[in-house]
């Protein structure tokens, strides 16, 4: 990208300069007049751009183009050409965001290294912002399990194609990590990565948002669409998208093109689409609020990112990536997770799924003793009472069920933790409830309770669903 805009209106300086960059290997273009710099700014921004204070004939003067050109192009440096004499003009233009300026008559010299050292800056601050974004949020996914290595080998074969694909699963669960995980594997991680909070978007301004804004006074305002050009939007939330915009969205899907709001030219952009819910789709369907033909679009590729219960596996690990990166991101306490600690923290119940995990982890750094391991009796009560010291609360049905049946409701539920926690070896399980591995298997039959393989390891759950009788 190294073209660049020369904005002059006599015309045998433009073509002075033009020779001399064209010669330096840039690609120039040449405008005459303020009308004639717009459309060219509009129809594409330069690299960088030249521009004479003065310009006879013309609607705007320097100074008003380069306010349009850092309001709707902020990266784009421009190196302002003064006539002699005009110093006070030249220090106004930088105090509006001009890169320098050159004084008339120019040194041929002078001129090439001041556009050299524009085009490195521009270059350093567009990779700046590049950087930036990626470090926003990373898109490093942490696991082991079975159900973890399905999620991964279901995301590496979507990486390469620009299928749209769509991520189900509950909140917290990791779902914005999986999109950040396709964009950064696949041919398009060099470009954007953009989040549309449907649900934390003003359904009135959700159009605007996403389609951007033209108007008289203010110019062309891009949307999310426009940034995402060349990158990938990640439509989270989908199903909090109001009805209208869903059938905006779906027009853009179908002719890859759109309007601005206020707009009459059509904008063309290359985006790929993964959207991502919480919700059953279907029902949203059958409710009326969501439209059949865009879950169609959306949900080329359906992928299910698992809830932490059926990953439990993968607690430890993420626990340890957490205090890490709480440690190098925050400067909390660098510590280890004893093994009891690790073990509760495998049997408590995890509503908010990874996120509640890490917020978990946080404050335990923040509140604990901050040294050695992090013991049992420091993760939170709240968290853990269901499952708690000496107390078991009784929840839901169990409560009203005779001593036997609730005797076996628990078992059911405790040894079915306790094997998807050892990925499915029944071995380490036995070993670690303190039975015999044959007794194990009896108990286990007797109590509805089989092992399947899936993905090279083994899950466990109930037989016949109707006998569970925990909530
Ligand atoms: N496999 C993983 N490895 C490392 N961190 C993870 C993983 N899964 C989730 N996280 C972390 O858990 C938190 C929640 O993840 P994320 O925002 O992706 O969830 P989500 O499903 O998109 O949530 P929501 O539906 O509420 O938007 C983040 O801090 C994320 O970094």
């Amino acid at each position: 990208m190294s073209d660049i805009l020369i904005v002059d209106d006599e015309r045998d300086i433009r073509e002075l300069i033009s020779d001399i960059l064209e010669d330096e290997g840039y690609t120039t273009r040449l405008a005459g007049n303020s009308d004639d710099c717009m459309g060219q700014l509009n129809a594409e921004p330069p690299a960088l751009m030249i521009l004479d204070i003065w310009l006879k004939d013309s609607r705007m003067d320097g100074i008003d183009i380069l306010k349009h050109v850092k309001r709707d192009n902020p990266d784009v440096p421009v190196v302002i050409i003064s006539g002699h004499g005009n110093i006070e003009i030249a220090v106004a233009a930088i105090k509006q965001g001009a890169y320098d300026f050159i004084e008339k008559p120019f040194n041929i010299d002078q001129l090439l290294v001041v556009i050299r050292r524009a085009m490195e800056a521009s270059r350093l601050r567009r990779e700046n912002n590049q950087l930036k974004r990626k470090d926003t949020q990373s898109a490093e996914m942490i696991g082991a399990s079975a159900a973890y290595r399905t999620l991964v080998s279901q995301l590496d074969k979507v990486t390469k194609s620009n299928g749209r694909v769509m991520l189900n699963g509950p909140a917290g669960s990791g779902k914005e990590v999986a999109a950040r995980f396709i964009h950064a594997h696949s041919n398009r991680a060099e470009g954007p990565f953009v989040v549309v909070s449907c649900a934390s978007i003003d359904p009135d301004r959700m159009e605007q948002v996403l389609f951007g804004r033209e108007s008289p006074e203010r110019g062309v305002e891009k949307g999310l669409l426009e940034e995402a050009h060349g990158g990938m939007i990640y439509f989270d939330e989908v199903a909090d998208m109001p009805l209208g915009t869903q059938s905006k969205i779906l027009r853009v899907l179908v002719d890859q093109q759109f309007l601005r709001v206020g707009g009459s030219d059509k904008v063309r952009v290359d985006l790929r689409v993964v959207s991502s819910t919480s919700r059953n789709l279907e029902a949203e369907i059958n409710g009326g609020r969501f439209r059949q033909e865009l879950f169609h679009r959306l949900n080329v590729v359906p992928i299910t990112v698992p809830s932490l219960e059926e990953r439990r596996e993968d607690i430890p690990l993420l626990a340890q990536h957490f205090i890490e990166g709480l440690n190098r991101t925050q400067g909390l306490p660098l510590r280890a997770l004893s093994e009891e600690a690790a073990a509760l923290m495998q049997t408590m119940v995890w509503p908010g799924n990874v996120r509640q995990l890490r917020n978990m982890i946080e404050r335990v750094l923040i509140l604990g003793d901050g040294r050695g391991e992090i013991t049992s009796a420091e993760l939170p009560k709240e968290e853990n009472k269901a499952q708690g010291e000496d107390r078991v609360v009784l929840s839901g049905s169990l409560a009203t069920l005779p001593l036997r049946e609730a005797r076996e409701a628990f078992e059911r539920e405790y040894l079915l933790t306790q094997i998807n926690r050892f990925g499915g070896n029944i071995s380490r399980t036995a070993q670690f409830v303190g039975m015999e591995r044959s007794a194990l298997h009896r108990k286990l039959k007797s109590l509805n309770v089989v092992t399947t393989s899936k993905a090279g390891s083994r899950v466990a759950h109930v037989e016949d669903e109707e006998t569970v009788e925990v909530d």
